[in-house]
């Protein structure tokens, strides 16, 4: 099976100039759950990348515990108690894009919380899985079946594509991929991000896989597939639910870290961030 090479091409057909007439509901209404007591700057780093990736409105649901720092982080973020559920899941039914995943972690409550987002995400919603959203979703497949959602996009590093696919590291290529994919989506409406140093894209509804062409080592830093899960949800709920918009998404996260490693050694999740507002511009000019 063939495997097509994406790079700047695919940001610059998908990031346009804004219209004048415009206000922050076109551009997204984002709900970004996770970040345990624990594991607080995952959700905080996707937050970041949401915002600065243009969201119109991102909301966090996360552990009272990290309250303080997202606001002082990240101002322009609304916080909710991720164990209010009620007040969680009322807030659910109003957003385009639903974020589950990073520093969730794997409490009988996470598990519950992620089995009510995949019985409720409606059809006109996107739904962006990532990190310990995928490990749960490892320990009950079966909730897979539950998700109505118009758009999947699952965000898994290899070895946690490993624990939801069977599928050993090493094998962990096109064919085998694809029918995974099918018998856990028989509805096929899904994206997967197969994060690597060769991050791969493979889109179930078409058969095609797609090769992110951008990235360097610089990038090997943990956070740093947190930001990729909240830009990706960004450019879902501002350029709509597409497979262009998560291309895009995943050239950007890489392409911001490139122009980062041309004189850095390394490159912090949150300078990825940070540069995605001035590389999205010049997408949006040329
Ligand atoms: N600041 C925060 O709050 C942060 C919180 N975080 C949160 O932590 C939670 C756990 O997520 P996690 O990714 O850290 O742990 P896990 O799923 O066990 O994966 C690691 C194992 O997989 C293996 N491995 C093999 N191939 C791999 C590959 N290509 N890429 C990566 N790993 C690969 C790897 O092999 P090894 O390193 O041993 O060689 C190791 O054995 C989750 O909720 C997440 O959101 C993080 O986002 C960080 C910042
Ligand atoms: N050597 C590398 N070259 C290019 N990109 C990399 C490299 N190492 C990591 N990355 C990128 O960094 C991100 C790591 O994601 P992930 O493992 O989920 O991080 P975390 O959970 O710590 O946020 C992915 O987008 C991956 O493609
Ligand atoms: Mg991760």
């Amino acid at each position: 099976m063939e495997t097509e090479e994406f790079g700047s091409e695919i940001a610059r057909r998908v990031i346009r100039p804004r219209p004048s007439q415009s206000h922050k509901g076109n551009y997204g209404r984002l709900l970004l759950i996770g970040g345990s007591e624990n594991f607080g700057g995952a959700i905080m780093m996707a937050a970041e990348a949401a915002v600065s990736s243009g969201a119109g409105l991102t909301s966090v649901a996360t552990d009272p515990a990290n309250l303080t720092a997202l606001h002082a982080r990240v101002p322009e973020a609304m916080f909710m108690d991720i164990h209010e559920q009620a007040r969680v899941l009322d807030l659910l039914k109003k957003q385009d894009v639903i974020l589950c995943g990073p520093g969730l972690g794997n409490s009988p409550y996470a598990l519950e919380l992620l089995t009510k987002l995949c019985q409720l995400a409606t059809p006109s919603q996107s739904l962006v899985l990532d990190a310990s959203a995928l490990d749960l979703l490892a320990q009950q497949p079966d909730l897979l079946s539950l998700i109505k959602a118009k758009q999947v996009v699952l965000t898994p590093h290899q070895m946690e594509w490993q624990r939801l696919s069977g599928i050993k590291i090493p094998d962990q290529e096109n064919v085998r991929n694809f029918q995974v994919l099918r018998q856990l989506f028989p509805k096929r409406n899904v994206i997967l991000v197969l994060k690597s140093n060769h991050t791969h894209v493979y889109d179930a509804t078409q058969e095609r896989a797609y090769l992110n062409a951008a990235g360097n080592p610089g990038m090997a830093t943990g956070g740093m597939g947190d930001t990729l899960a909240g830009i990706i949800a960004a450019f879902l709920g501002q350029f709509g639910p597409s497979l262009d918009a998560v291309l895009a998404a995943v050239h950007c996260h890489s392409a911001a870290g490139d122009l980062l490693y041309q004189d850095k050694y390394l490159v912090r999740p949150t300078e990825v961030s940070a540069m995605m507002p001035k590389l999205m511009k010049r997408y949006s000019n040329e």
